[in-house]
């Protein structure tokens, strides 16, 4: 198949509101594909390659001179070879190799394909709204049952192999997908609730739980073998070995647990988040030791749990975690519940998550079985442009454009991003430091003191609440905002909602 084939399928898919609509182009264009081309035509519709990360950056590929095509000759494989080049290309002189070989896609490619390539290459652009209706296209070209098609994509966290499955072997292969330990699977998330009272109201007997501002973790066990995993499924086993070394002393052959991890201080008392995620970021081991605290399991020697009740759930993890089980309740009883939460603040975390006792793991999903309540609000934005600083801030990229996602298109794109407010408050000069860099190699251009860049990191915000604006497009702004820390751990993806944020606003009916 033609590449322009699939530009042509975004295009449409952009062009369109109608869910169904979309659903249909994307269903059309996979029935079309011959089977070795269907995992790399779905990693290039949804910007994540085959590959893997081809770890090329903004600026590498901007600085690419090429005359294009006029007309369309580029053939998916032909895209797909270029990409295991680029993945092997290594060692010294690998630069040059990698430019050369995107020299000459960028010549072979028509102006509107090079567009899609950059942004599959650069690998960020992914909108979750896609994903979906993906999902949803793959059901209907493979005439397979769409929970069937979803489950599959949940468990082996991977869309290109489970197009290709439902597609080439049908229904049988997609079921027999399970749990399989060194396999990250994508997390179970919570949705909000402003009181603990309100939540366990919706949750019914809970498990009440601290809620720790760290990061989410998913660790997989096989024998001696540990692998740790964020919240993206990115591995960062060898980045934090004082985890693999507690896990390994589990008292299990085979396990997946999720939890959250966190850096102490010598008082015991949380560290800041940015702690934790710079742990994350760094190629080398920092004095700062991390610990942590399991919440869930979802496999236990050659057992899945993940369609157990969390009450069995909960007493087969204590069985393998001991001390590391992350501190909460089991109770119906809101006052007990609002005393957990108490607690928690008090011992310097976020707030609490109340999780139904009776609701399977639902991996990937959002939804009212887990409810978080935290009494700061934070919000996860995009950063949309950056001012720079005066002062004793100058020559620093300080001013934050935060944005909420648009998934609709209520305000501007569906799927894009409106702009609720600016921040330089909570930066300390290493962040500065580190989002200049960051944010220069994002640039997609200048403005009147700020540079815009590429949306997809997202910063953790704490606001004071909301206000109506005539200023901002989506008719909020944010009041109070200061910076929390950076998210990358999060996909722009997932960031949180205009909707959300003008939910906060008062009766205003939507
Ligand atoms: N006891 C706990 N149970 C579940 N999640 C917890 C717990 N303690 C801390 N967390 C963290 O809280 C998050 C739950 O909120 P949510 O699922 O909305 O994820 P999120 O979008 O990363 O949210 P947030 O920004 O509030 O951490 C988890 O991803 C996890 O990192």
């Amino acid at each position: 198949m033609l590449l322009a084939e699939i530009v042509r399928t975004l295009d449409g898919v952009t062009a369109t509101r109608s869910r169904l609509a979309k659903v249909d182009l994307l269903a059309d264009l996979l029935t079309r594909l011959r089977p070795e081309e269907i995992a790399p035509a779905v990693g290039m519709l949804v910007a994540a390659p085959r590959q893997g990360r081809l770890g090329i950056g903004w600026r590498t590929l901007s600085g690419v001179e090429a005359t294009h095509a006029d007309s369309a000759t580029l053939e998916v494989a032909d895209v797909d070879a270029a990409f295991d080049e680029l993945a092997s290309a290594g060692g010294s002189g690998s630069a040059a190799a990698r430019l050369a070989v995107l020299t000459r896609l960028a010549e072979r490619a028509t102006a509107s394909e090079w567009d899609l390539l950059q942004r599959v290459i650069f690998g960020e652009l992914r909108t979750g709204a896609l994903e979906g209706v993906l999902l949803d296209a793959i059901a209907r070209a493979s005439s397979t049952e769409g929970p069937v098609v979803r489950r599959a994509a949940m468990l082996s966290g991977d869309l290109r192999e489970t197009a290709r499955l439902a597609l080439t072997e049908g229904p049988d292969a997609l079921a027999a997908v399970g749990l399989e330990v060194g396999r990250p699977v994508l997390p179970m998330l919570a949705s909000t609730a402003s009181t603990v009272e309100e939540a366990i109201g919706v949750s019914g007997p809970a498990s009440v739980e601290y809620k720790l501002d760290g990061a989410r973790i998913q660790v997989h066990k096989h024998g001696d073998e540990v692998g740790v995993y964020t919240r993206t499924l990115a591995d960062i086993t060898r980045r934090v070995p004082e985890l693999v070394e507690i896990v390994r002393t589990l008292p299990a052959a085979d396990v997946i647990l999720d939890g959250e991890t966190l850096a102490l201080d010598e008082d015991d008392a949380p560290r800041p988040f940015q702690d934790t995620m710079a742990r994350f970021g760094a190629e080398r081991a920092s004095e700062i030791a991390l610990r942590p605290w399991f919440f869930d399991i979802l496999h236990l020697d050659g057992r899945d749990l993940l369609d157990e009740p969390l009450s069995v759930r909960r007493a087969v993890l204590e069985s393998v975690v001991g001390e590391w089980m992350m501190p909460g309740t089991v109770t119906d009883d809101p006052q007990v519940a609002a005393a957990v939460s108490v607690e928690a603040l008090a011992a310097g975390h976020e707030g609490v998550v109340v999780k139904g006792l009776d609701a399977p793991y639902a991996a990937g999903r959002r939804g009212a079985s887990w409810i978080k309540v935290k009494p700061v609000l934070t919000y996860d934005l995009v950063v949309l442009g950056v001012e720079w600083g005066s002062g004793r801030r100058q020559g620093w990229l300080s001013n934050l454009h935060l944005g909420a996602r648009d998934p609709l298109g209520e305000f501007g794109e569906p799927g894009g991003f409106v702009m609720v407010g600016k921040t330089f408050k909570g930066l300390t000069d290493e962040t500065l430091r580190w989002q200049t860099e960051h944010f220069l190699a994002l640039e997609t251009g200048r403005s009147r003191g700020a540079v815009t860049v590429t949306p997809t990191t997202v910063v953790e915000i704490a606001i004071d609440g909301v206000q109506r604006s005539p200023r901002y497009p989506g008719g909020v702004a944010l009041r109070f905002a200061r910076v929390k820390g950076y998210r990358p751990d999060k996909p722009a993806a997932e960031a949180d909602t205009i909707t959300a944020l003008r939910d906060l606003l008062p009766g205003i009916s939507r």
